[in-house]
């Protein structure tokens, strides 16, 4: 006979954890189904905390971050080993599935190791290993079973040579010659990585720039460092057309031609949806081509008790806003009046080598559609801790609109960046005006005050425009 319960979570990622928690707290018997031996998801075996761990590692064993200060030869350890890189990364992953296992057990929830599919639109059946298979009847459900990286079949993936971002934490050597394709966010962050190691890298992306989303003076700051600071080989605008790997090598062929050889290909050119076992078809859920499911803003997908949360559906798949969105869901799915949407102004942060942070609109994107908006700028090189850590290539950028004043977006390039963007994403959330910069008094010496630097930049441009249209119409009269 099935177990019945009130919730059943299909996945243990960040939306997983946090829905099931959020609806037994509210007194709901949840089960959880995962089907990896450990919980945590992506977030915490494969992108998140792997690669955020990494960095720190790779960037004090490097003495990168201390450059600025000691001078371009200072290193805390010159040969790097597989084992010094993987040490510690091993050491969080382990200490956050205690931290997830432990609220989990807080809640009692229950949880099954197994692959969950759906027999019909109430019930899912869980195939575990050498155990015989278990039937799950719930009144809800929360689908969070994450993505995966995209595969193309033309790219001869073996784990060992030509690896995606999952196989990159199983390298059993680093890497002389790196060649990375995608130059998106996890491809700018490995790059980044693997370049602070003194790994020599090959970053190649099909678009004009790195992180197309991004303002372009961000783009290009993070272009000039990766290359300046660590050798990094940056190919834009250019397609791979084959990769081929013969014996411990592999070659890449560009759509100009080229062709470059590496030791290792890191594949990351998009991720797709891990809907495809879940027989959603019992079910009728209905998933987009690229296997994300389609929800509403409730986060409820096209069949009403089932609902979606996290990278399954889609843009922005972030764990940040994973968990939010299965917070919410689980709000409206018991009717809990408690947290019934998501904050509408979503920080994004790219931890690269410089970190990068924004929040809001940007300056582009304000710009192209027909926004007037002007901007004020402020560099770490003229601000006293920029100048005491090293780090005076950052900046801080806040984009307001000409008419009121009122701060729709800003971003962060330099040490601290994606703490540092919390407070331009309180100010906005709380509509300020760039006047909130100017009045605020910041601690000294901090990263923070460049905030109110470039709100006087702003002032400046802004009375600049005024100058330059009176002039303007005194030329006309
Ligand atoms: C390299 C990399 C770096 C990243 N860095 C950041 C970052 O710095 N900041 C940030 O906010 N986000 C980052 N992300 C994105 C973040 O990891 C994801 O957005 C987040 O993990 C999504 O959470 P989720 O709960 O939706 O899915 P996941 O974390 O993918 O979890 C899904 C879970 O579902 C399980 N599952 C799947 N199918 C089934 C099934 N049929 N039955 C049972 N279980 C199943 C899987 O085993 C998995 O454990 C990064 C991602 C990568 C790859
Ligand atoms: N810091 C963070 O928040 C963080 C970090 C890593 C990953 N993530 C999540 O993971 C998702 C996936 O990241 P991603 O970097 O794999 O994908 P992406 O879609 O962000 O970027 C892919 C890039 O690869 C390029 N590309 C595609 N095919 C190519 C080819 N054949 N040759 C050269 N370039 C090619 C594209 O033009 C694009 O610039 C992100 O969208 C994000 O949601 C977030």
């Amino acid at each position: 006979m099935a177990e019945h319960y009130d919730l059943c979570v299909i996945g243990s990622g960040p939306a997983g954890e946090k829905g099931a928690a959020q609806a037994a707290y509210f007194g709901k018997s949840v089960c959880l189904i995962e089907r990896a031996p450990k919980p945590g998801g992506a977030a915490v075996n494969t992108g998140t905390i792997p690669s955020k761990t990494l960095r720190e590692t790779a960037l004090y064993l490097s003495g990168l971050r201390q450059r600025g200060l000691y001078g371009v030869d200072y290193r805390v350890k010159s040969d790097i080993t597989i084992g010094d890189f993987m040490h510690r990364e091993r050491a969080v992953v382990e200490a956050a599935w205690e931290t997830i296992d432990a609220n989990l057990d807080r809640h009692k929830v229950t949880r099954i190791q197994g692959a969950a599919h759906f027999v019909d639109p109430y019930t899912v059946e869980v195939a575990r290993y050498q155990q015989p298979q278990r039937r799950i009847r719930a009144d809800v459900f929360l689908l969070a079973t994450g993505s995966r990286p995209a595969h193309p079949p033309e790219i001869p993936f073996d784990g060992r040579i030509v690896v995606d971002s999952d196989d990159v934490l199983s390298l059993t050597q680093i890497p002389q010659r790196l060649i990375v394709i995608g130059g998106g966010v996890i491809g700018c962050e490995y790059a980044s990585i693997f370049g602070a190691l003194g790994v020599r890298v090959t970053l190649i992306n099909s678009r004009e720039r790195l992180l197309m989303q991004l303002d372009a003076d961000l783009s290009d700051a993070l272009r000039v460092e990766l290359t300046r600071r660590m050798g990094v080989q940056v190919v834009l605008d250019t397609n791979v057309s084959a990769v081929t790997v013969e014996g411990d090598l592999a070659t890449v062929t560009l759509s100009d031609g080229r062709a470059l050889a590496a030791d290792c290909v890191l594949y990351c050119a998009g991720r797709e949806g891990n809907s495809e076992g879940l027989q959603l078809d019992n079910t009728g859920v209905k998933t987009n081509a690229r296997g994300f499911v389609q929800v509403d803003s409730t986060f409820r997908s096209t069949t009403a008790h089932i609902f979606a949360a996290g990278d399954i559906v889609g843009f922005p798949a972030l764990a940040s806003t994973a968990m939010e969105q299965a917070r919410v869901a689980m709000c409206h799915a018991f009717d809990l009046k408690y947290k019934m949407q998501m904050g509408a102004v979503l920080p994004y942060g790219v931890w690269t080598v410089p970190e990068i942070a924004t929040v809001g609109m940007g300056e582009d994107e304000a710009r192209a559609k027909g926004i007037a908006v002007e901007i004020g700028k402020a560099s770490f090189r003229t601000n006293p801790r920029g100048l005491i850590i090293g780090d005076t290539e950052g900046f801080v950028k806040l984009v307001f609109t000409v008419d009121d004043r009122l701060v729709i977006g800003a971003s962060v390039v330099g040490e601290g960046a994606c703490e540092l963007i919390h407070v331009p994403a309180a100010a906005i959330h709380f509509n300020a005006t760039l006047d909130y910069f100017i009045d605020a008094v910041f601690n000294y010496p901090t990263l923070s005050d460049a905030f109110k630097y470039a709100a006087y930049d702003g002032l400046q441009r802004l009375q600049r425009r005024v100058s330059r249209s009176m002039e303007a119409r005194a030329r006309v009269t």
